[in-house]
């Protein structure tokens, strides 16, 4: 479909339209669960007559998951959730071929990244998909009185989960807001496997470095730790982990891995990878003992992992080396050398999470728009799971595209489950 009336939008270049459109189809190959969802929309539409603001990383998975919702009736808004992580020839695609609202540009500044928050709030939402929970934190601090317009939001990542159990604290999460990276399907798969696989992908693509035989410092074990330490091993990397709590460190001795507090990491690795959600946690007192020309990342969230004031007020020059590759030259004679600008390494030098693992998280993303649609005006204000069923569901599916069958239970053996009298 060619949409030929014009549409508002703030892409770089709508005559990348065409490569954006032929990379969407190729991901769309690896995402037969949201396939079928869309399908079920375009006959069903659940969402006409409802506003729409979606805040995600503009990538070919996410096109997906915007062109099911539109199939589903949505008047749909995209905006970046990050400023480093739109593919321009997919926005551009969204706006020429499925007529999709979309404002994003790769290297957008705050200020435009900003405004374009501003914008999908001008939408006047009744949903909102977020990721990271900007758009929610803006409508609860500055925009109260467009909350009655609201149906409920949904939220893809751990550190805006975070944000909404802290809003909801304050009182001031006074609508239903789904815990989409909470379903089995989205985290076990996504923040494990995907960041693993593309954090990786990203550096090497920004560096192309070799990764075997080299010390990975891994900071934080949780779901996106685990899974980047895990890659970073199977590539033949030595790998120390970082942890604050104590039952992750133990995760992380008995999967293999050294543990070290970050200050004895330091001057022992030659890649640092942050995965937690958390500001500074690598900061002046860790670079000042790393080796000379140590690569420093970030696969959490936001730019705050690394304290990169501390390395601009330290630095005599800072140089581009490659794209997404700058090198710090510090006072003290040694060089860091900073990837992405500190955001989210995986989406700003490679192009996020395979379309394999987005399936799943999308699924649950729609399939999350459509329970609160479903369910308007009967949840209470809070955050809420996915539905167990739900999450059941969408590793059935997934499993049966990948031509993959399971067991079921037998009679005999429900019967055993069921029982506390028969131990022996
Ligand atoms: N790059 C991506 O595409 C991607 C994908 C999924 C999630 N994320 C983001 O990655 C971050 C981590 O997500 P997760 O699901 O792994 O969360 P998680 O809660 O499972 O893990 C975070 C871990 O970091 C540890 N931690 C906190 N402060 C620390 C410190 N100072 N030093 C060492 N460890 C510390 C915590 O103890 C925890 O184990 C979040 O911000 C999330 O939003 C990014
Ligand atoms: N290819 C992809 N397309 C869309 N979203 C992705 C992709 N890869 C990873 N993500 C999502 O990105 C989320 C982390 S993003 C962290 C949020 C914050 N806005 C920031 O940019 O710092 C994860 O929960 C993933 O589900």
């Amino acid at each position: 479909m060619t949409v030929t009336a014009p549409l508002k939008h703030e892409v770089k270049d709508l005559a990348l339209a065409p490569l954006g459109r032929q990379r969407i189809e190729w991901a769309g190959r690896e995402m037969p669960v949201l396939k079928q969802i869309r399908d079920r929309f375009e006959k069903e539409k659940p969402f006409a007559g409802l506003r729409l603001a979606a805040c995600a990383h503009v990538t070919t998975e996410t096109a997906h998951l915007a062109i099911a919702l539109k199939a589903g009736g949505a008047d749909a808004v995209l905006i970046a959730s990050n400023p480093l992580s739109t593919q321009d020839d997919v926005a551009a695609s969204l706006v020429a071929d499925h007529g999709i609202a979309v404002f994003a540009q790769k290297g957008e500044d705050a200020a435009t990244y900003n405004r374009h928050v501003q914008i999908a709030l001008d939408h006047r939402p009744n949903i909102i998909v977020d990721d990271g929970s900007d758009v929610v934190a803006e409508l609860v601090q500055h925009r109260q009185h467009q909350i009655a317009d609201l149906i409920g939001s949904t939220e893809e990542t751990t550190t805006g989960i975070v944000r909404l159990r802290a809003m909801f604290k304050e009182g001031v999460l006074t609508f239903p807001a789904m815990n989409v990276n909470d379903a089995d399907t989205k985290h076990f798969f996504d923040n494990r496997y995907g960041t693993g696989q593309s954090t990786l992908d990203g550096i090497i693509r920004a560096t192309n470095i070799l990764l075997a035989g080299k010390t990975v410092v891994v900071v934080g074990y949780g779901w996106c730790g685990k899974g980047t330490a895990l890659r970073a091993r199977g590539m033949g990397a030595n790998v120390i982990v970082t942890e604050i709590d104590h039952i992750k460190a133990i995760e992380a001795v008995m999967d293999g891995f050294r543990v070290l507090p970050m200050a004895e990491a330091a001057p022992h690795g030659d890649i640092f990878i942050t995965v937690t959600g958390n500001k500074h946690v690598v900061r002046g007192e860790h670079f000042n003992v790393m080796k000379d020309g140590a690569i420093v990342c970030n696969s959490g969230h936001f730019d705050l992992e690394l304290d990169l004031k501390y390395l601009a007020a330290n630095a005599k020059e800072i140089k581009d080396v490659r794209p997404f590759t700058e090198e710090y030259k510090l006072t003290n004679g040694k060089s860091v050398v900073v990837l992405g600008q500190g955001r989210l390494i995986n989406l700003a030098a490679a192009e996020g999470h395979p379309s394999a693992v987005m399936d799943m998280s999308f699924a649950n993303q729609a399939l999350a728009v459509e329970y609160l649609v479903k369910n308007k005006g009967s949840l209470a204000a809070g955050l809420h799971s996915i539905p167990r069923e739900v999450d059941e569901e969408i590793a059935r599916l997934k499993l049966q595209a990948m031509g993959i069958f399971i067991d079921s239970l037998t009679a005999d053996q429900i019967d055993y489950t069921n029982s506390w009298q028969s131990g022996t």
